[in-house]
């Protein structure tokens, strides 16, 4: 089998903060007739240049036309040169080659008539818990429209939530003792997620103060790259650390200075399935737990994590991969499930990734390009369309 042409369409899908966020839906086609879907998430983060769709097209037609789907690692060495790792989180040469890692695992188990997880490893589990995000306080008075939220998740059967904290303590603290007085023990915290927005002091400071009530990790709270300020943190710290792997020398770094307890790992931000994979053997080979984070993918994006994460051994916390919940659509004909706030994997019978292109809903939600609009960097940070000063 050869891949004979790579179809790229970008969408922008609308979340309920009214926050827009563009992907880039990637199709694989090949001289056999099978073709594979895949999603190049959330190109909506900073740093704020944007990817020109058509050049990106063209230059994957010349790196991929004529090779063989099941080259995969061949194919992620050209990427690599091409959209080399970055030390950086929202790189976008990620993001770009994840969309197509997961279009070749898709082409891939098709043409051999196998769910996507047949090549991933096999089925450990049908479905794995995720929580729902809080996004992060500015103003104390939104605390009530989080609490809404998590009254209003909680009826659908979210009962577990992360809270994005550090802009606004008091808020913070504010929200917590909410949740715990009005849900108590139906409501778990799983993470503060500080989002490498403090020094690891500050973070220490603010973590000790929340730490009255109940969370079960620490997520990014030291500066990006800060290795041994997540070390120290860490060793000051009573909470399980958990950090993003974007790039395997970065994971190389944390595992030399013992800096985290858990790895986060979505294959959007380590650059595809493949590399998802490394990171997951890494991570097992250190001794440190995983969890499947996210940039909150469409239902392609979402269904790839599902299947990769069915098969990790050490999935030992809550993940994050929530993004279809987050939308006001999605782009296939039927999203991915969630039920009683666990991700659940398209029955294993389905061959492939599980989800089909709905044409109708891409062409309704279609954008010509990646560019940036009007959005400032605190709407971008905190994935909404408020635009309070
Ligand atoms: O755990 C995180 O950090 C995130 O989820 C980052 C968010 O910004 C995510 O990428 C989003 O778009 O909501
Ligand atoms: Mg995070
Ligand atoms: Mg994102």
């Amino acid at each position: 089998m050869k891949i004979s042409k790579v179809k790229l369409t970008a969408v922008g899908v609308p979340r309920h903060t009214g926050f827009v966020n563009k992907h880039v839906i990637v199709q694989i086609e090949t001289d056999e007739g099978a073709v594979g879907i895949g999603e190049m998430s959330d190109f909506s983060h900073l740093p704020r240049y944007s990817v020109d769709m058509k050049d990106l097209e063209a230059t994957l037609d010349s790196i991929l036309i004529g090779k063989n789907p099941f080259d995969t690692a061949d194919i992620n060495r050209e990427l690599d040169l091409n959209f080399p790792q970055a030390l950086y989180y929202y790189e976008k040469g990620s993001f770009i080659r994840n969309g197509v890692d997961t279009a070749l695992y898709d082409v891939c188990s098709k043409f051999l008539g196998v769910s996507m997880s047949d090549l991933l490893g096999g089925r450990q589990r049908e479905k794995f818990k995720v929580c729902y995000p809080i996004f992060r306080h500015r103003f104390l008075d939104e605390v009530d429209e989080n609490i809404d939220i998590v009254r209003t998740r909680l009826e659908q059967g979210f009962d577990t939530f992360r809270l994005y904290v550090g802009k606004n303590v008091d808020a913070d603290e504010t929200f917590l003792d909410r949740v715990y007085s009005e849900f108590g023990g139906k409501v778990t915290i799983k993470s503060l997620d500080f989002s490498h927005l403090l020094d690891w002091k500050d973070a220490l400071r603010a973590t000790k103060r929340l730490s009255k009530y109940h969370f079960d990790l620490v997520e990014s709270p030291a500066f990006w790259n800060d290795f041994e300020g997540l070390n120290h943190f860490r060793l000051q710290c009573e909470f399980p650390v958990s950090e993003h792997v974007w790039s395997p020398r970065q994971q190389y770094e944390m595992i030399k200075k013992d800096s985290v307890d858990i790895f986060n790992i979505a294959p959007v931000f380590i650059g595809g399935l493949t590399a998802a994979r490394k990171a997951a053997y890494a991570a097992e080979v250190a001794g440190k737990s995983v969890l499947i984070g996210t940039t909150q993918e469409l239902s392609i994006g979402t269904s790839a994590m599902a299947h990769f994460g069915s098969a990790l051994p050490h999935l030992n916390y809550t993940s994050d991969p929530t993004g279809p919940e987050l939308y006001i659509d999605d782009i296939v004909t039927h999203k991915i499930k969630y039920e009683n706030g666990y991700l659940t994997l398209p029955d294993r019978n389905i061959v492939g990734i599980g989800v089909d292109l709905d044409w109708n809903k891409i062409e309704k939600y279609r954008v010509p390009d990646l560019s940036w609009g009007d959005v400032s960097v605190h709407q971008l940070q905190d994935r909404t369309s408020q635009t309070r000063g």
